[in-house]
């Protein structure tokens, strides 16, 4: 069997603070095969944007943290390689997309000349007329109408939809096996939103793209995502595919995060009456959903 695109064991963070180790992650685990577009979902502070920097490789180097556990992209142990082999691997055969496009961009380029970067990361020499070339298609991909207006443009010119789709094409441009996406729209309007997730969708199908997908709301990836996990202060309560999940959740702190996705407009995470029935509930796994032999 091919090794998973990203394979998470048993991942332990904790944070050296004055008071003392700050437990943040209790031994994660998940897996995301290739193609498949996987949701992390939980409340704020729950461990999920950590989890994704572990991924890329951001975390490891910071002297304030202890990682521990196994995390395997594409069948290599990233604790294994070195800072500039994971380095090398950040925009190129993985890839980010953040919550706000316009701080993700620097305003002080023009969508042209970041593009040519983001190209060489993946083309060292790339010239910047075949650089344009690319990055036409891309944006092309990305259903931009005007790409080489928008090309000659400033992040500040174009509108906040615009450069969400820009920074998806960016994101893909060097086609990535593994697409983070951090609540990718939640800046912007809601059907901007719903856009931006449609188009992912539709792109990573294409190209086979393997997605990790961070949310809070469970409401906004269930059109999105073949699988969810569930995670609850730095444990995965429950995991399923997310039709499954949606049709029977078994954890307490799963029908929680159900119940508040009508209010998405406001309201947030509706408290668990006890909050130690959802911490010391049993993780829930569904049949057939059991994690991948290792690769090698
Ligand atoms: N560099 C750091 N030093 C100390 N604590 C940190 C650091 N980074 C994150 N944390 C803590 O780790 C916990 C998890 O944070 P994380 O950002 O992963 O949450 P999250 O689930 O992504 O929340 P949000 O949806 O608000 O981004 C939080 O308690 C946070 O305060």
């Amino acid at each position: 069997m091919s090794a998973p695109t990203l394979l998470i064991r048993d991942l332990k963070l904790g944070f050296r603070s004055y008071a003392g180790m700050l437990e943040v992650l209790h031994g994660i685990s998940l897996h995301i095969a290739k193609g498949e577009r996987v949701a992390l979902v939980g409340e704020s502070g729950s461990g999920k944007s950590v989890t994704a920097r572990i991924v890329l490789g951001l975390i490891q180097s910071l002297r304030s943290a202890r990682v521990s556990g196994l995390v395997e992209f594409e069948g290599r142990d990233l604790a294994k390689l070195s800072e500039r082999e994971r380095h090398a691997l950040r925009g190129t055969r993985m890839s980010m997309i953040f919550q706000d496009p316009t701080s993700s961009l620097n305003p002080v380029y023009t969508i042209a000349t970041q593009f040519h970067e983001v190209l060489l990361r993946g083309s060292p020499g790339i010239s910047q007329a075949e650089a344009r070339r690319r990055a036409v298609a891309a944006l092309d991909d990305v259903a931009i109408s005007e790409p080489e207006r928008v090309l000659d443009s400033y992040p500040f010119q174009l509108s906040g939809g615009m450069n969400q789709r820009v920074m998806i094409a960016m994101a893909l441009a060097n086609e990535p096996s593994l697409l983070i996406a951090d609540e990718p729209g939640t800046a912007l309007d809601v059907t901007v939103q719903a856009q931006t997730l449609t188009l992912m969708r539709d792109l990573t199908e294409r190209h086979h793209t393997a997605v990790l997908f961070i949310s809070h709301n469970l409401g906004v990836v269930r059109e999105f995502a073949d699988r969810l996990y569930v995670i609850y202060k730095g444990r995965i309560v429950e995991q399923g595919p997310t039709a499954a999940l949606f049709d029977d959740p078994r954890h307490p702190y799963t029908r929680a995060l159900l119940q508040a996705v009508p209010r998405i407009t406001g309201g947030g995470i509706p408290e668990i009456e006890d909050a130690s029935e959802a911490y010391f509930a049993p993780l829930v796994v569904r049949e057939g959903f059991g994690e991948p032999g290792r690769a090698g």
